[in-house]
């Protein structure tokens, strides 16, 4: 990728691999990135990571491990070896999960990312509250993407909204972005959204865009057009 320009991770969030095949002959690499969540990867696992990636795709795994250090390093190790571009873990994990996972990464030899999920893109207002009572946001977020830094992870997962707060700090990360819709249109189970474009110039390294592109009358269409904002803005 043009390290000036903000890139394009399509979220496979199709129902079946039979879906996820016929988008990924019709997306003919538009867009190179693509990204995997739980479902389809409790319906393919390794061997359809495997298959996308010898597409010629650069794959994003977005497991989100999240559980003691041991635990999450352990399992570090064999998704290091699939040749992955990317794998998600949650920073409130720890630095020690975090850091664990890092080295675990690094003994592979694999050149797999490991980006740290910092606070949802859905958790807004009161759904942040409930479970994180009398705990400030952004000085949550702050302390994720400081800590992810530490610990030596490649990126962060944050939304839109967080990347003016984020300016000048961790700021050796890469910044993967979710939460993207246009104006004016329903954001579904998203609460901290902005634009492609207000996302690209506020910062974004990558965005992480799905339902606007795969619910889309014309999903190819959808995602050509989104490359063609991207491509406008320069930071
Ligand atoms: O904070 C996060 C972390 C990950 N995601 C993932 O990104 C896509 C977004 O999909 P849309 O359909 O564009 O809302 C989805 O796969 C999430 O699992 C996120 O949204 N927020």
């Amino acid at each position: 990728m043009d390290n000036n320009k903000c890139g394009l991770i399509v979220a496979l969030d199709l129902p079946s691999l039979d879906g996820a095949r016929d988008f990924l002959d019709r997306l003919d690499k538009a867009t190179k990135y693509v990204k995997v969540g739980p479902r389809l990867y409790a319906l393919g696992g390794v061997a359809f990571a495997k298959e996308i990636i010898d597409r010629g795709y650069e794959l994003f795994l977005d497991l989100k491990l999240h559980d003691i250090p041991n635990t999450v390093a352990s399992a570090v190790e064999p998704l290091s070896e699939l040749g992955l571009w990317a794998l998600t873990i949650h920073t409130s994990g720890g630095y020690e999960m975090m850091a664990r996972s890092v080295a675990m990464r690094d003994k592979t030899g694999s050149r797999m990312k490991l980006l740290g999920i910092t606070v949802l893109t859905s958790l807004g207002g009161e759904l942040w509250s409930d479970v994180h009572p009398g705990c400030d946001m952004q000085q949550a977020l702050v302390g994720r993407a400081e800590t992810a830094q530490r610990a030596g992870l490649d990126g962060i997962v944050c939304s839109p909204l967080d990347l003016e707060l984020l300016k000048g700090r961790a700021e050796k990360l890469l910044r993967v972005v979710p939460g993207i819709r246009a104006k004016k249109v329903s954001t579904e189970d998203q609460t901290r959204v902005a634009t492609a474009k207000d996302a690209a110039e506020a910062g974004a390294s990558y965005i992480v865009v799905g339902r606007p592109i795969l619910e889309a009358a014309d999903p190819i269409a959808a995602a050509k057009d989104i490359l063609k904002t991207l491509g406008e803005v320069s930071h």
